[in-house]
């Protein structure tokens, strides 16, 4: 009979049948073990099974604890365990696993990851965390391509309410990256690896240390040696991930000189140095986000409080308008009650061979075993090294423009610096001692339970319950959040987990991995070609915060513009009317009045160059080129006050956007090829855009680099039937009209080429294939016009 292998702890040693007698006698961990029951490794009380990913420190285990009867359900656990030893020779290894767990132990929000415990053997020390089920969130957005617009929303807005809770509780990430969350099973975002994380103290300090991964850092951390402010560093790490979401990929990735950014001293040239540019299915107003998050400048950074009230972020105003204190109340409810003083830092102990451990019933009464305090620092470390065990004294951070929105950085009513000690604690045989960070018995589950019991608070972007739930009680819950009643959720299944990592993650994200699939809406789209340079390329110079400067196509309809992005994966998102032309609308005019204007204006225009007037339908949707330059405002108060004014948007959802689209796009009938409009001294020139919406990329870009204000471009479709794009003399003169009328395209961004010509060309290509296929009788003699029109265009485009 083969022999059944025996149980053991993590620490390597193997449980004695002494051992676990005298466990069972303390009735602590160990649960009887059957003959036929299949033997496990253990670490403290827990249970360790498969590998659920690796990073630096090591091994990341999934844990579970023993059930006490066969009614409970084991709660699982993710384990970091931490081999002794390696961070025995590497101070700063231990540094950061103390910054971690001090600042975790603080740290109650549902989309931050919910540090359990921390257990510590002779050889391991084990960091006990909820379990996050749903995986990593870059291999899910890989798995996605990218998200769509409300997804992303959903989840950003999960991003910056951890953050935003964080920094009320005064402390800064700093390493904030795709690869550093995970999602729950509901497909909520959690934040997790506080590494780098950091405390600051008092106004005008600034932190000076510089981490975080390259692709996800400020530029100011690289770029400057200065002190930097780590709140602005941990937005701008919100937006490349906001970008990341939405795009497939990391901007400034595309440095063909430097593709996998090792060098990062030209990565951060390339990054302050190259204008922000999007693919062209991120829609306006979440480029208008990233366009006030990506400013190299930090001072002309957006901060959280503004972001929340972008109007991109409406949908989840609610759950965003939680104040952070609120997750300290009310999660804290539903975990055991914090002890009596005199509790704190006692222990209940018990031992097995390995190891012994101790419990306290106090979370902030972390008591761990410190090498540290056996090193003796380098001179380098030592200046960076915690004045308090927690946090290194050389990043000290400011508050400043966000002061307001922050309070002072207290915990339970003390300095988070304060509240962490490090104490020897030898038992007996010179046994390593243990320690313990809370006796906290809810599972992560209840915390996640939480989250998915926000259902009580409707708007919040936590699942898909809540969503639902009606809008009054959100504002009962955020004016009154003492009347929370979180549901219970059940424990995590064992086996719901996702597949084990077999080797580190990546420390960046490379779009080029999810690209190679058959992704043709990511393949096709040339995204450098679009975008527009709205962004300054010098951190010095200023940024203009406030401007759409997207060539966009709109619709106007019933008093609100269809903003339409472009290419295979255009959705609409109806976006506020005075949000989307700004400037057009100053003139305290109706927005009725202005539409009247347009349409009347575009149907002179079809009028004036041989279209039958009453083709168009003043009232129907007529698509426009909605271009609002880059401004030279650069007040951030400005932003707020526009932001401010902002009025509703809502979006979509992407299968109506879908729908709409095709409407409007079926509607579209002409291409009208100038149209000045004076509205409010605004100026409009006109673009020319191909029928299935391909509006020429480069055309977004100002060219310049000029600001001008409310540079509005009006065009109209091209001729969709075969025959309305036969050449005439009118037609051409038309199409002459084309090119006159937008000198800054043609100029500026493609000397050699006609991007716009070329776009025509290939839709006309393709237009004439899948129509000349439907009439076959006269294929011959349509394809002998269709080539006409097609070197026409040719010509055209090697002539500019
Ligand atoms: N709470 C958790 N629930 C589920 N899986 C987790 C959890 N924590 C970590 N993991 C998995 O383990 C992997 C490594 O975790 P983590 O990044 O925290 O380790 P690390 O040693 O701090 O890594 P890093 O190199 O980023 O510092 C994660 O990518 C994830 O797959």
């Amino acid at each position: 009979m083969a022999s059944v292998p025996k149980r053991h702890t993590y620490g390597g040693n193997v449980v004695t049948d002494r051992d676990r007698h005298s466990l069972q006698r303390n009735n602590e961990i160990l649960h009887p073990i059957h003959k036929n029951q299949r033997k496990h490794a253990t670490f403290g009380p827990y249970i360790i099974g498969s590998t659920l990913g690796e990073g630096e420190f090591g091994k990341v285990k999934l844990g579970w604890t023993k059930a006490s009867s066969s009614n409970e359900v084991p709660k699982q656990v993710a384990i970091k365990l931490i081999r002794r030893d390696t961070i025995k020779k590497d101070a700063d290894k231990e540094i950061k696993i103390y910054r971690e767990i001090n600042a975790l132990k603080h740290l109650t929000h549902p989309n931050i990851i919910y540090l359990e415990e921390v257990l510590q053997n002779s050889k391991y020390i084990g960091i006990v965390l909820e379990f996050v089920s749903g995986g990593e969130f870059y291999k899910y957005i890989q798995r996605k391509r990218r998200l769509k617009e409300s997804s992303a929303c959903r989840l950003f807005a999960q991003l910056i309410s951890g953050v935003n809770y964080m920094h009320y509780k005064g402390l800064v990430h700093r390493d904030l990256k795709l690869e550093n969350l995970l999602l729950d099973k509901h497909e909520n975002l959690v934040i997790t690896d506080f590494g780098f994380v950091n405390e600051f103290f008092e106004d005008n300090e600034l932190m000076k240390t510089s981490c975080g991964s390259p692709c996800y850092a400020a530029p100011e951390l690289v770029v400057s040696t200065k002190a930097y402010e780590a709140r602005k560093a941990d937005v701008w790490s919100c937006g490349v991930i906001l970008y990341a979401m939405l795009a497939g990929y990391l901007p400034w990735d595309d440095d063909h000189e430097n593709p996998t950014g090792d060098d990062i001293a030209r990565l951060y040239k390339y990054i302050t140095q190259t204008p922000l540019k999007f693919p062209e299915y991120i829609t306006p107003i979440p480029r208008d986000l990233l366009r006030r998050i990506l400013v190299p400048n930090p001072r002309r950074r957006i901060n959280l409080k503004t972001i929340k009230r972008h109007v991109w972020l409406k949908p989840h105003e609610a759950f965003l308008s939680i104040q952070p204190n609120y997750w300290d109340e009310h999660l804290q409810k539903e975990r055991p009650k914090p002890p009596n003083k005199g509790d704190v830092g006692r222990h209940s102990t018990y031992s097995s061979s390995a190891s012994s451990y101790s419990k306290s019933r106090d979370r902030n009464s972390l008591i761990i075993e410190s090498t540290l305090e056996q090193h003796r620092m380098s001179p380098q470390l030592a200046t960076s090294r915690p004045a308090s065990p927690t946090f290194s004294t050389g990043s000290k951070v400011v508050l400043n423009d966000t002061k307001n929105d922050m309070k002072e950085s207290n915990i339970n009513g003390e300095r988070t610096s304060a509240s962490c000690r490090y104490t020897r604690d030898s038992k007996g045989n010179g046994q390593t001692q243990i320690e313990q960070v809370s006796a906290r018995h809810s599972s992560r589950g209840n915390k996640h339970t939480s989250v998915a019991g926000l259902v009580t608070i409707p708007g919040s972007p936590t699942t898909a319950r809540t969503r639902n739930a009606p809008s009054s009680k959100l504002t009962e819950h955020v004016k009154d959040s003492s009347q929370t009643s979180f549901t219970q959720e059940e424990f995590h299944r064992i086996g719901n987990y996702h597949v084990p990592r077999s080797r580190p993650r990546p420390t960046s994200y490379y779009p080029g991995l999810s690209r190679n699939t058959a992704d043709n809406s990511l393949a096709d789209i040339p995204v450098n070609k679009l975008g527009s340079n709205g962004r300054l390329t010098d951190a010095k110079d200023p940024v203009p915060l406030n401007a759409i400067h997207d060539t966009t196509k709109a619709t106007i309809s019933n008093n609100s513009i269809m903003l339409l992005s472009e290419g295979p994966a255009a959705k609409t998102s109806p976006v506020d009317y005075h949000y989307a032309i700004g400037d057009l609308n100053h003139g305290d005019k109706p927005i009725t009045e202005v539409i009247d204007k347009i349409n009347k204006d575009l149907t002179h225009k079809a009028a004036e160059n041989g279209f039958p007037r009453e083709s168009i339908d003043p009232e129907s949707t007529s698509t426009i080129l909605v271009t609002k330059e880059p401004t030279n405002s650069t007040d951030e108060d400005h932003v707020e006050s526009q932001l401010e004014n902002v009025g509703h948007s809502s979006n979509k959802s992407d299968a109506s956007s879908d729908k709409d689209s095709k409407k409007i796009y079926e509607k579209k009938r002409f291409s009208f090829m100038s149209l000045y409009s004076s509205l409010n001294g605004s100026r409009s020139t006109v673009e020319s855009r191909t029928s299935k919406g391909n509006a020429p990329p480069v055309s977004s870009r100002n060219p310049s680099g000029q600001s001008n204000r409310s540079n509005i471009k009006i065009t109209q479709q091209q001729p969709r039937n075969l025959s309305d794009r036969v050449p005439n003399p009118d037609k051409k003169i038309n199409d002459n009209r084309i090119r006159d009328n937008a000198p800054s395209y043609a100029e500026s961004e493609n000397p050699g080429r006609s991007v716009r010509a070329s776009v025509m060309v290939s839709t006309l290509r393709e237009e004439n294939r899948s129509e000349l296929s439907n009439e076959g009788n006269n294929v011959e003699a349509q394809t002998s016009t269709a080539r006409k029109v097609l070197n026409f265009f040719k010509r055209r485009s090697m002539r500019v």
